[in-house]
């Protein structure tokens, strides 16, 4: 099972808590001007990924101390219980076994001595079969015309994944038209079926538990949208699929489940993209694409699996992160992808990270007294330096940022890309040097200002600068590298959440707004005035109900 270390009571994080004291007062210019190899030595490859870490406020030391807090904190065990397909995520009594789904060399994975690969690429070949019958227009809708746009319906890990991975790759899409309905506010729904034929449209209604209230709220309208558009319940079958381990609440919503992708337990919902849920993906760049996707994601899987940490790119990348979030006390992290198709990949990673790691007890049930998962957020660039860069360059907060760009555009034009990355490589280059304030008087100077000038404006020109970054740098956003950095990024939260002494595969913390949702909805139906909550609610409740 899992290891189960207090990591602040371990040696090394004494060493990391007086090792801090030590390397705060030095700035990411010394320690360059310092190492004529820093960038060598902090900067690692796989595949066509460069990640360099070497802009980080780390020196040979604080590495291998990290390196060491892991090896304390028993993350070499805790890895291989989580690919043997362990019950690590306790709380619910289940395996974690994303890494099943995307396991391309089939070694058998087993859950309660059975191998779950066959059911895996028995999926998969549902997948296959029904993603070529619906691109090549073998499959007719109930008017007998080829499907032509596709609504997935969902939401949290049944939204977030498909939309940012049909984003990403959306060079590799074809002719289906994707539409993504998640919210139960109707707008959502409402402004999506406007756009769409009942005769050559397909709904897939995407939910682990078949339960979620958004979804089913918005399943349901959809199918009476159908019905009310010319379609017959008997027609349902050819309009509507599911993607679900809930095969009863499947049939009872009247699909026919041999239109149900299954799913499992062992896959959690901000895990799932690599399961049925990811037929959207497969459907908007082909089958084919799917399976780079998970190649890739299988590669990155082995190499987290294989390397010495020294070389582990998500440890790394998870160890760095516990050093700004619980020895400089970060509180947030950015990331930032220098990649306009990218635009959905921070978002994905809140829910992917702060539901994994958003936990304040530890694995004994104790409330901790340290800094857990951070708060995760980000926009593409350039945008974001036109929105809240002023915040990461002269801010008060530290704000460690994961710069990630592609060498190579899908849609070269001209000297747009080379104007991009010149963005990214500046931007990470000027959060570590800053400009100080002799060079901003000088530049005053030059610019003609007089001394009294200079003396007013120059305290507000200067960077601070030693800001730390990651810049990850892809040859080409393809679906094999968009697989793989993905899972960097699933492996990175894995590693935190083990240092952490947390459970990082439940979600506990979701139950309670939809208990009380469930209470307030009845309350909502009736005009009778509501007494039974604070007066906050009861407030707001009753002003709603005089203004509805
Ligand atoms: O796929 P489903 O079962 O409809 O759950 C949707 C989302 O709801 C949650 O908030 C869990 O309730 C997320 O963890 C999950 O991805």
């Amino acid at each position: 099972m899992l290891p189960n270390t207090d990591f602040t009571a371990t040696q090394s994080y004494k060493y990391l808590a007086d090792h801090y004291i030590d390397i705060v007062s030095k700035n990411l210019k010394e320690l360059f001007d310092a190492d004529a190899e820093r960038f060598e030595k902090f900067s690692l490859q796989f595949e066509e990924i460069l990640v360099d870490y070497s802009k980080n406020r780390i020196d040979d030391e604080t590495l291998a101390l990290l390196i060491q807090l892991a090896r304390e904190c028993g993350l070499d065990d805790a890895i291989t219980a989580m690919f043997s397909g362990q019950p690590i995520n306790v709380t619910e009594g289940r395996p974690v076994l994303h890494i099943a789904l995307r396991n391309r060399s089939n070694t058998p994975i087993l859950v309660e001595g059975k191998d779950v690969m066959p059911d895996v690429n028995r999926v998969l070949a549902q997948m296959e079969t029904f993603s070529h019958a619906i691109i090549n227009g073998e499959w007719k809708g109930y008017t007998g015309k080829p499907i032509t746009d596709v609504v997935n319906i969902g939401i949290g890990g049944s939204d977030l994944g498909p939309v940012m991975v049909t984003e990403a790759l959306k060079a590799y899409k074809n002719h289906l038209n994707l539409h993504f309905v998640s919210n139960v506010d109707a707008t959502h729904i409402v402004e999506t079926l406007k756009t769409v034929n009942a005769e050559t449209t397909l709904f897939l209604i995407a939910s682990k538990t078949f339960t979620t209230q958004e979804t089913m709220g918005n399943a349901h309208s959809a199918r009476d949208w159908f019905i009310a558009s010319g379609g017959k319940d008997e027609d349902v079958a050819k309009h509507f699929a599911a993607l679900s381990t809930n095969s009863e609440g499947v049939a009872k919503f009247g699909i026919d489940t041999k239109n149900m992708f299954e799913f499992w337990d062992w896959v959690g919902g901000r895990y799932s993209l690599w399961s049925a849920i990811g037929l959207s993906i497969s459907l908007s760049i082909g089958f084919d694409n799917f399976i780079e996707l998970l190649d890739g994601a299988h590669a990155m899987d082995n190499h987290f699996k294989t390397a010495p940490l020294e070389e582990n790119i998500p440890a790394i990348l998870a160890l760095v992160g516990i050093w700004y979030n619980n020895f400089f006390e970060a509180e947030t992290q950015a990331i930032l992808p220098y990649d306009q198709y990218m635009h959905r990949f921070a978002a994905y990673f809140q829910q992917g990270d702060m539901e994994s790691n958003g936990k304040h007890v530890d694995r004994t049930g104790k409330h901790v007294d340290y800094s857990t998962g951070p708060i995760i957020w980000g926009e593409p660039g350039t945008n974001g330096q036109h929105a809240f860069y002023q915040l990461i360059h002269q801010g008060t907060k530290l704000i460690p940022c994961d710069f990630i760009a592609p060498a190579q555009s899908h849609n070269p034009l001209g000297e747009h890309h080379k104007m991009l990355l010149s963005n990214f490589f500046a931007q990470t280059e000027a959060l570590m040097n800053g400009k100080t304030e002799e060079v901003v008087i000088d530049e005053l100077k030059k610019a003609g200002k007089s001394e009294e000038e200079i003396s007013k404006i120059a305290p507000f020109k200067v960077f601070e600068g030693n800001r730390p970054t990651n810049s990850i740098l892809v040859k080409l956003i393809t679906p094999r590298a968009l697989g793989s950095l993905i899972a960097m990024y699933e492996h990175k939260i894995f590693v935190q959440g083990i240092i952490w002494n947390i459970y990082s595969f439940d979600q506990w913390g979701v139950e309670l707004g939809k208990q009380l949702a469930g209470k307030i909805l009845p309350e909502l139906k009736g005009d009778e005035e509501i007494s039974s909550h604070d007066s906050s609610t009861n407030g707001l409740i009753n002003q709603y109900k005089a203004w509805r």
